[in-house]
């Protein structure tokens, strides 16, 4: 039987290198595998890795079936031993489902990358599914610190600056600052804002004090 993993941790903690680490292992033993991704940071179909690692991948959309990229390949007369999704929060639960169904009928191991929770602190729905039907759940193992020095485990999400609570629940951008288009929902006035997360402790998510940010964030302010 396949078997289903999730890899979870918050944003920065090398998850998207560890997807690409395994890909590479099992490729390296002759094993074929099909890459997945959706909305990759890079706005391209692949997965990439702060580390400065991409790899080409298959978008996967809002109404893929992810039965069917296998059938397509096993329609080019390739075989398929693994899959490896990245951003897998983004999926919806039925792809989640899809994928699991992979793993018990056709035998194919499957290793999801992605965050649990989204910038409000509740589980993407895509992750609750994988936490509910994952063979094996694995946190990734390299600490993201909150700028006190405590283990960050909270993606919060910083518009201009602040903070914010309310919005999309999908909005692509980097721990680094970049210019994003927002919907009218989570700003009034401006469709433009500079957005850009940042990983907190509990303690300072609740109170959403960001600490000393520094130049790296692309701020100034006087401590
Ligand atoms: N210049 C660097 N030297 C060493 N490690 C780096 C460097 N740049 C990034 N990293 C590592 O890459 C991690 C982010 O990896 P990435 O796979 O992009 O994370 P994720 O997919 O979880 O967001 C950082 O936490 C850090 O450990
Ligand atoms: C918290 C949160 C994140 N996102 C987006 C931001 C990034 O594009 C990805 C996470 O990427 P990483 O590889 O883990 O760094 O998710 C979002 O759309 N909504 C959120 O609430």
């Amino acid at each position: 039987m396949g078997r289903l993993k999730f890899c979870y941790g918050p944003m920065d903690c090398g998850k998207s290198t560890l997807a690409l680490q395994i890909d590479h292992n099992h490729a390296r033993q002759g094993r074929r595998g099909l890459v997945l991704v959706r909305h990759d940071r890079s706005g391209a179909p692949q997965i990439s890795s702060r580390i400065g690692l991409t790899r080409q991948a298959v978008e996967v959309g809002e109404d893929t079936d992810v039965r069917e990229l296998v059938r397509q390949e096993w329609a080019r007369g390739q075989h398929v031993d693994y899959v490896v999704v990245d951003e897998a929060q983004f999926l919806s639960p039925a792809q989640v489902d899809q994928l699991a169904e992979l793993a018990d009928g056709v035998e194919i191991d499957v290793y999801c990358f992605g965050i649990a929770t989204d910038f409000r602190s509740r589980l993407f729905p895509g992750a609750a599914r994988l936490f509910e039907l994952a063979d094996e759940l694995q946190p990734v193992q390299v600490e993201v610190l909150c700028w006190c020095g405590l283990p960050g485990r909270f993606n919060a999400r910083v518009v201009d600056g602040e903070v914010v609570r309310e919005g999309d629940t999908v909005v692509v951008a980097d721990t680094e600052q970049s210019v994003v288009e927002t919907s009218a929902s989570a700003r009034f006035e401006a469709d433009f804002a500079t957005v850009r997360y940042q990983v907190l402790c509990r303690r300072h998510f609740r109170s959403g004090d960001l600490g000393p940010v520094t130049a790296h964030h692309g701020q100034l302010r006087l401590t």
